[in-house]
């Protein structure tokens, strides 16, 4: 547990704050309040005790604490989403009003409902949680709980209270979420040659709560919007309008949430049938970019189905809010014109001819700038789990325009250099075809020789994808990039002839795959870390090439994919994924290959921020070792893939 020895530094200071806290506010509200103590505490706080008990050899405590701050969060969480249930209706009499009232007032009963419904949660949270306990955990709090290193601290102090069975369990939960954990692997067979000790006992505690882990946006009435920093609700129905608008509106950041709400939206309308609602989602999103061709393509069907055009849309409060929104930024133009006055226009919808002439240059400029941030505009879902025939499997097209595929072709012909990303190798999967690679790292070392606008476009195309998959897949915790691979394989002219193999056999990308017992060894030097796997294909213009899904057994093919430009394939990385490439029996097939983790130190340090890339490039020099090999290639022990184990592969 040395591990923790370090953690454990790095809480003292904090833990001494929250315990003043603790103090100070039991103290005070104990004046007050005489059920106070009756509330829940910060389970942070219960948690550090814990630890802090632990490690001064007091078990039975230790493990009181530590089990505690598990139900504590447990039970926060419960009483939030009861909470944001019982306080669904709060607000709705202003939210009704929004359909009825005219002219400018309808912001100010969005307001209205969005404030009701916070004091509404307030008070319902503060009937059971403490005031204390309401603060925010820190992150290293929620990465403790994330990476479920309770149960690691737990299995020790059972297994000194001699609790064996309750010690197997604990060793149990945090296995399934820390597979690549070797010691307690040992101590898990250890627990099993003991006696008293059955196979029952390794049960997964979190079990229950993992099961939400992925989840469609389901297509109900309220869609629930979790950023970062925000929670907030979605109707989706007409009123649905006004909060998007009335969020672009308090901030320009909302505009990137503005896309995905809009093609979620969509989406949901057009799966539950709702024509009329699609209509109206397609008419909102054209309001801000009036010529984006398909979302108008799709507009033309949808009113064809429909058999014509029912609804007034001028009526609808969106487009009043539109207009007037562009009166208003005449106005400020005409002062930054005429009146030396400072405006950023925060909207990327805003048509060119509102802006003066003599300051339409800067204006795009930045614009475009801006531009760069929006994850995307025009994606389609394709494929789901349906038509994939399999779980957490997704392909979305429009993911690229041409002109970006085009580019990062380019960017593969002059950077990358046979069989780089496979120790060296021209064709590691197969004689028939040869086989180019090229890292982010090595795209950014290649000064002089790769533009610098490709680089970076393929670490934009990175997030781009992560923001798709993220939402797509709804995963509550946070996802990092953890590679990026530009990959191009190309069939070896006149050696095709009677061709029975694969271009990439039939994989799981995070476990080591024996199709005989149908096991997955999620163990080195399989990628374990990798949670979700992303494919986005750059060209069609070649035989074969397409990739596939199978069962477990590696033969029986469940569903494939064409590749084509700007076609996103993404799953899930785990055993319910085996997957591989048919042969590429004609020309070249390019993609670039993207892993996600939701393991903070499996980051790629690369792609945390193109800003940094000058000065990045410098300090990551050292990391130019980080090489690609596929878990079926990769020797034991060859993993060295993240700044996370740069101090082990250094020496
Ligand atoms: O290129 C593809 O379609 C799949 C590649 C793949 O599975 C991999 O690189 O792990
Ligand atoms: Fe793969």
């Amino acid at each position: 547990m040395a591990l923790h020895a370090q953690h454990l530094t790095a809480y003292v200071a904090r833990y001494y704050l929250i315990l003043a806290l603790i103090n100070i506010t039991v103290g005070a509200s104990l004046s007050g309040s005489s059920n106070v103590l009756s509330l829940l505490q910060p389970y942070d706080f219960l948690y550090y005790s814990g630890v802090r008990a632990y490690y001064g050899g007091e078990w039975a405590k230790a493990a009181e604490l530590l089990e505690k701050s598990i139900t504590t969060k447990e039970t926060l969480l419960k009483v939030r989403r009861q909470c944001y249930d019982d306080c669904a209706a709060s607000g709705t009499a202003a939210l009704s009003k929004l359909d009825s009232e005219e002219g400018n007032t309808w912001d100010q009963w969005a307001l209205d409902w969005i404030q009701q419904r916070a004091e509404c949660l307030r008070f319902c949270i503060g009937q059971s949680v403490s005031p204390t306990g309401q603060l925010p955990v820190s992150t290293d709090i929620e990465y403790e709980f994330d990476t479920r290193n309770p149960y690691n601290f737990l299995q020790v102090t059972y297994y000194k209270l001699e609790k064996v069975k309750k010690a197997a369990s604990a060793a149990h939960t945090y296995f399934v979420a820390n597979p690549s954990h070797l010691e307690m692997r040992n101590n898990i067979e250890k627990y099993r040659r003991m006696e008293g000790v059955s196979e029952e006992d390794f049960q997964d505690r979190e079990i229950e709560k993992e099961k939400h882990w992925v989840s469609r946006v389901s297509c109900g009435f309220t869609l629930h919007l979790v950023h970062p920093k925000t929670t907030f609700a979605v109707k989706t129905n007409a009123k649905f309008n006004y909060l998007t608008v009335f969020l672009v509106h308090l901030r320009k950041q909302y505009v990137r949430i503005l896309h995905i709400i809009y093609f979620l939206m969509g989406f949901c309308f057009l799966t539950a049938g709702d024509f009329t609602g699609a209509v109206q989602t397609l008419r909102s999103f054209l309001l801000f970019y009036p010529s984006d061709k398909d979302s108008l393509d799709n507009l033309q069907l949808y009113l064809e189905t429909l058999g014509g055009d029912k609804d007034s849309h001028d009526t609808q409060p969106i487009v009043r809010y539109i207009s007037e929104s562009l009166e208003e930024k005449k106005l400020l133009y005409f002062g930054v014109e005429n009146l030396d006055f400072s405006f950023t226009d925060p909207d990327l919808w805003t048509p060119e001819d509102v802006v003066p002439e003599s300051i339409r240059d800067a204006w795009r400029a930045e614009k475009e700038k801006l531009r760069g941030a929006v994850p995307q505009v025009g994606v389609t879902l394709t494929m789901d789990d349906e038509a994939l025939n399999g779980t957490n499997r997704v392909v979305l097209d429009g993911v690229m325009t041409e002109a970006e595929c085009g580019s990062i072709l380019q960017l593969a012909s002059v950077a990358a250099s046979v069989g780089d990303g496979y120790r060296g190798r021209r064709s590691p999967h197969t004689p028939h075809e040869t086989f180019e690679g090229l890292t982010v790292l090595r795209a950014l070392s290649q000064e002089g020789l790769v533009n610098q606008s490709d680089a970076r476009l393929l670490h934009e195309l990175g997030e781009r994808v992560k923001t798709l998959l993220h939402s797509y897949f709804r995963s509550p915790s946070g996802l990092f990039i953890s590679f990026t691979h530009l990959v191009c394989r190309s069939a070896v002219t006149g050696d095709q002839e009677g061709r029975l193999d694969l271009s990439h056999p039939v994989h799981v990308d995070n476990c080591l795959l024996e199709p005989e017992t149908k096991q997955c060894w999620r163990e080195p030097p399989a990628f374990t870390h990798r949670d979700l796997s992303a494919i986005l294909y750059l060209n069609d213009n070649f035989d074969g090439g397409e990739a596939f899904f199978t069962k477990r057994d590696a033969k029986t093919v469940t569903a494939q994919v064409k590749p084509s430009c700007g076609r996103l394939l993404g799953f899930s990385s785990g055993p319910v994924n085996p997957h591989g490439v048919r042969a590429v029996t004609r020309g070249r097939r390019c993609a670039l290959a993207l892993w996600f983790t939701k393991e903070k130190i499996y980051r790629d340090m690369v792609s945390l921020s193109s800003d940094l890339f000058p000065r990045r490039l410098g300090l990551l020099g050292a990391v130019v070792f980080v090489d690609v090999v596929t878990p079926e290639l990769s020797p034991a022990g060859a993993q060295c893939k993240s700044v996370g184990c740069l101090h082990a592969c250094a020496h």
